[in-house]
C-alpha cells in the first residue's frame, strides 16, 4: 500500500521494551513527520534516540503502537516489501561503517548493491551508469579527486561524507541520521551537517537526525523532538527555541539510576573530546617539541 499524503512518517503511542530488559526503551511515542521536514532527536544517551531511528526503516519491531514509514506499515513488512521499503529509507550512522582497504568510490557503490543481484567485488563488477552516478554523489560531497583513494586514509569528516554520497546511492525519500557526528571534532561536524541540510533541501529529503548537542541541534533542525527516558519530554520548532529553554525541558536533574549513569557517561565522553581537542592544539602549537605535552 502507498499512500500519498504528505506524512513522511507516523508513529503511534509506540512503545518497546527489548527482550530481557527490566526498563522498556520507549513509552507512549507518537510522532508525525511531514515530508521534507528535518527533525532532530535531542537525548542523552539511553533515552532512546536510536531505537526509535530504527523503528522507522523496521530494523525494530515494537512492542505496542504502530509505525507507518512512506504509508507503509512497517512492522507487518517482511522479506521483499520490507527490503524495499529500506531502499527507499537511507541510514547513516555514527560509526561510518566504512569499509577501509576498499576505494572510495567502491565504498560509495556498494550503496547500490540492495538493487543489483549476486555479489560484487571491485568497481569494475557495477554497471557503468552506477559507476558514474556514485562519481556524482562524490562531486556533490566534494570528494570526487578521492574516488580511487582507499577509504581508510581519509579523515573522519571525510569519510562521514562518503556515507552521505552512498546513502544517496539509493534515491532515498527519508535519510535516517544516528548521531553523525558524534566522533568528529566541532569543525567537521557543522561541515557535516550543513552538508547534509543542503543536500536535504536539494532533493527535498525527509531527514530525521539524533543528536545530543544542544546548541547543533538548535542551529540545525527545523524542528525539535526531545527525549528523556524513552518518552517525548519537548516537540517544538526551533524558531526563537532558546538554549536554556531546551535544557530546561530536557536536561532537568536525573531522578533514576539509569538516568544518573548516562548523565555520568555524557560527561566522561564531553572529558574526552575536551582532552582530543587540548592534544590537536598542543601538536599544532610550535613551542610545544614533539611528543612533549607537558
Ligand atoms: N539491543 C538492545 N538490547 C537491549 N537493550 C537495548 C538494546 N538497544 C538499546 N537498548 C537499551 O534501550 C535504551 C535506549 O537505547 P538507545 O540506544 O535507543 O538510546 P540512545 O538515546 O540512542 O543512546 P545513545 O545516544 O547512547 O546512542 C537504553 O537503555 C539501552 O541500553
Amino acid at each position: 500500500m502507498t499512500n500519498s499524503g504528505t506524512s513522511a512518517v507516523q508513529i503511534t503511542d509506540l512503545g518497546k521494551t527489548y527482550p530481557g530488559a527490566t526498563d522498556p526503551a520507549l513509552t507512549g511515542v507518537s510522532l508525525s513527520v511531514a515530508r521534507g521536514e528535518i527533525v532532530v532527536l535531542l537525548g542523552l544517551s539511553g533515552s532512546g534516540k536510536s531505537t526509535l531511528l530504527r523503528h522507522i526503516n523496521g530494523l525494530e519491531h515494537p512492542s505496542t503502537g504502530s509505525v507507518v514509514s512512506l504509508g507503509e506499515d512497517v512492522p507487518t513488512l517482511t522479506g521483499r516489501a520490507l527490503r524495499e521499503l529500506r531502499g527507499r529509507i537511507g541510514f547513516i550512522f555514527q560509526q561510518f561503517e566504512i569499509v577501509g582497504p576498499l576505494t572510495v568510490l567502491e565504498n560509495v557503490l556498494t550503496g547500490s548493491l540492495a538493487t543489483l543481484r549476486g555479489p560484487r567485488v571491485g568497481i569494475w563488477s557495477y554497471p557503468k551508469q552506477l559507476r558514474l552516478k556514485a562519481l556524482g554523489h562524490l562531486d556533490r560531497v566534494g570528494l570526487l579527486e578521492r574516488a580511487y583513494q582507499r577509504a581508510d586514509t581519509l579523515s573522519g569528516g571525510q569519510q562521514q561524507r562518503v556515507a552521505i554520497a552512498r546513502a544517496l546511492m539509493q534515491d532515498p525519500e527519508i535519510l535516517l541520521a544516528d548521531e553523525p557526528v558524534a566522533s568528529l571534532d566541532p569543525e567537521s561536524s557543522g561541515q557535516v551537517m550543513g552538508l547534509i541540510r543542503e543536500i536535504a533541501a536539494e532533493r527535498g529529503l525527509t531527514v530525521v537526525c539524533s543528536l545530543h548537542q544542544v546548541e547543533l541541534a538548535l542551529g540545525w533542525g527545523d524542528r525539535i523532538v526531545g527525549l528523556r527516558a524513552g518518552q517525548v519530554v519537548l516537540d517544538t520548532t526551533t524558531d526563537g527555541l532558546s538554549k536554556d529553554q531546551v535544557m530546561e525541558i530536557y536536561g532537568r536533574v536525573a531522578t533514576t539510576t539509569g538516568e544518573i549513569a548516562a548523565l555520568e557517561q555524557e560527561l566522561a565522553d564531553v572529558r574526552e573530546q575536551l582532552l582530543t581537542e587540548e592534544l590537536g592544539r598542543a601538536a599544532k602549537d610550535p613551542d610545544v617539541v614533539d611528543g612533549d605535552l607537558t
